[in-house]
């Protein structure tokens, strides 16, 4: 499992081992790790350390200290290292002795875009954990040199303008190819629209012991494989769990044939089908238990689907809600569901917006949600006391109060943005839910399974739901063979 921790977590654990340690300890273990880095990168850019331009971008905390000291190992290398302290006077003392020791150069900000230009690699280190309020004014031209420069940029601890805590981004950043983290992640490294803004991210274990609870988890291969349902010897299909998909509508037929194609792939040990597009659901998939009665005389299943591309059938929906077993909403469905209705529900509800949905549940704008993923995810569901997994390129899934940690995924790719590619999803989850995966768990592991589904049918190439649908089999094995080998 990879964990995020809270900034207050961080500095909590960080105040602990300082008592421990001697001084600068810490940051010299950061500043190891980050010159390591740094120093390969330098190999893949220029061929070598020696000789190599580096610039380092200096703020007024202990993030520019880390970047000051990397940049004394990487000048002891024979690096020409130069630091741009952007308020001189404030920048970490030390680590200004230690690089000039070193035989690093020290400039004024006023050239820093001209070195920027003809360096081999940037290292931003302006602010970490300590910035506020985004970057500010004077940082903005640097970010955007580094952005056009052809050398690595190294982000230290984060990249300097997003939030460390939410992964929000307000107004400009830097573009990192590498972040190098210390002691543990962030929550923004690991949620959009940061995410995207960090690179590959690497973690340099400084020896922090962390206090409690994580705020973000991402499953693993081996973690989903622990939570895979398998089928025993004595499995039967109703064993293994029924579930019902009551979704398309006579405009949307194809959205209940996906979501039966998602359900089937999901461990459950039969689907039952209810709604109008029976026939073409069952010419597509003849092993489906097709019912034209509604939700609730429809036969016995472990848990509904409801909602993708219901229309407007109210009925359907309020019919699924009562049922006293898992539901998962999605689409159409949480338009429809009365809310008060899936607060009184006592079985696990997963609702599965996308970031519009999502907003038009909130009463806010689409943009919003999209900047501020991880309170949108906690505020829905604790609105409505349910599971929430917020789709995007990386998918939040919040337990029913909103606590920590919520799940992250970013197993996907910007492919699987095409139509009907939530259905196949939503059938896969529900699917989960019917053999008997708790409501986050259900919701996490069909999100991993769905992004690397989505990967294997892209491959870099456009792909349809249907390709998704039939790549899932493909990643369940994929996650199946590490637990085998393990
Ligand atoms: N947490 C830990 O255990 C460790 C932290 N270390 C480093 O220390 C960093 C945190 O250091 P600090 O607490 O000194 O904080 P930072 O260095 O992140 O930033 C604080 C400084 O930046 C200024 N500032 C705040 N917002 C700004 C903005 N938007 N634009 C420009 N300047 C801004 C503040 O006035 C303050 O001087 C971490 O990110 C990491 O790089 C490491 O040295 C190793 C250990
Ligand atoms: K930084």
């Amino acid at each position: 499992m990879r964990t995020a921790y809270s900034v207050e977590t961080v500095r909590t654990a960080e105040r602990e081992s300082m008592a421990r340690l001697p001084e600068g300890a810490l940051m010299q273990r950061a500043a190891a790790g980050l010159a390591a880095t740094c120093a390969e990168l330098l190999g893949q850019v220029s061929g070598r350390v020696y000789g190599s331009r580096v610039v380092l971008l200096v703020g007024s905390g202990d993030n520019g200290g880390d970047a000051l000291y990397a940049g004394a190992r990487l000048a002891r290398r024979g690096a020409g290292v130069t630091a741009v302290p952007l308020a001189p006077e404030r920048a970490h003392a030390g680590g200004l002795a230690a690089l000039r020791r070193a035989g690093g150069r020290v400039a004024s900000p006023a050239v820093a875009e001209e070195l920027i230009e003809r360096a081999d690699l940037v290292v931003d280190g302006i602010v970490g954990i300590g910035g506020e309020g985004g970057l500010r004014p004077e940082a903005v031209p640097l970010a955007e040199a580094a952005g056009r420069a052809r050398a690595a940029v190294v982000a230290v601890d984060l990249p300097s303008g997003v939030d460390a805590g939410t992964g929000e981004v307000r107004g400009a950043a830097f573009r990192a190819d590498v972040t190098v983290t210390f002691g543990a992640h962030k929550p923004g490294l690991l949620i959009d629209p940061a995410r995207e803004y960090a690179g590959s991210v690497r973690l340099v274990d400084i020896g922090l012991a962390l206090p409690g609870e994580p705020e973000l988890e991402a499953l693993q291969h081996a973690d989903v494989a622990r939570l895979l349902p398998v089928p025993g010897a004595e499995s039967d299909k109703y064993r293994r769990g029924v579930v019902g998909i009551a979704a398309g509508s006579a405009r949307y037929p194809g959205a209940a044939v996906l979501a039966v194609s998602g359900a089937l792939r999901g461990g459950a040990g039969a689907v039952r089908y209810v709604g109008p597009a029976g026939d073409a659901v069952i010419a597509r998939f003849p092993e489906t238990l097709v019912s034209d009665q509604g939700p609730e005389r429809a036969g016995r299943v472990q848990a509904w689907v409801v909602g993708p591309g219901a229309g407007d059938d109210a009925e359907t929906v309020a019919q699924v809600l009562a049922a006293e077993v898992p539901v998962l909403i999605d689409a159409d469905g949480l338009r429809l569901a009365d809310a008060e209705a899936v607060r009184a529900r006592t079985a696990p509800t997963l609702m599965t917006p996308h970031a519009g949905e999502a907003a038009a549940l909130l009463g806010v704008g689409r943009a919003e949600v999209e900047r501020a993923r991880l309170a949108s995810v906690r505020e829905l569901a604790r609105r409505y006391g349910a599971a929430v997994l917020l789709k995007g390129s990386t998918t939040l899934v919040a337990g029913p109060d909103g606590s920590r940690p919520v799940r992250v995924n970013s197993t996907g790719t910007p492919w699987l943005a095409t139509a009907g590619s939530g259905d196949v999803l939503s059938g896969l989850a529900g699917s989960l839910l019917a053999a008997g995966l708790p409501a986050v768990d259900a919701g996490s592991v069909g999100a991993y399974l769905h992004g690397l589904a989505g990967r294997f049918a892209a491959a870099g190439a456009p792909v349809g739901a249907h390709d998704v649908a039939l790549a899932v089999r493909r990643a369940w094995r994929e996650v199946g063979e590490v637990h085998r080998g393990a």
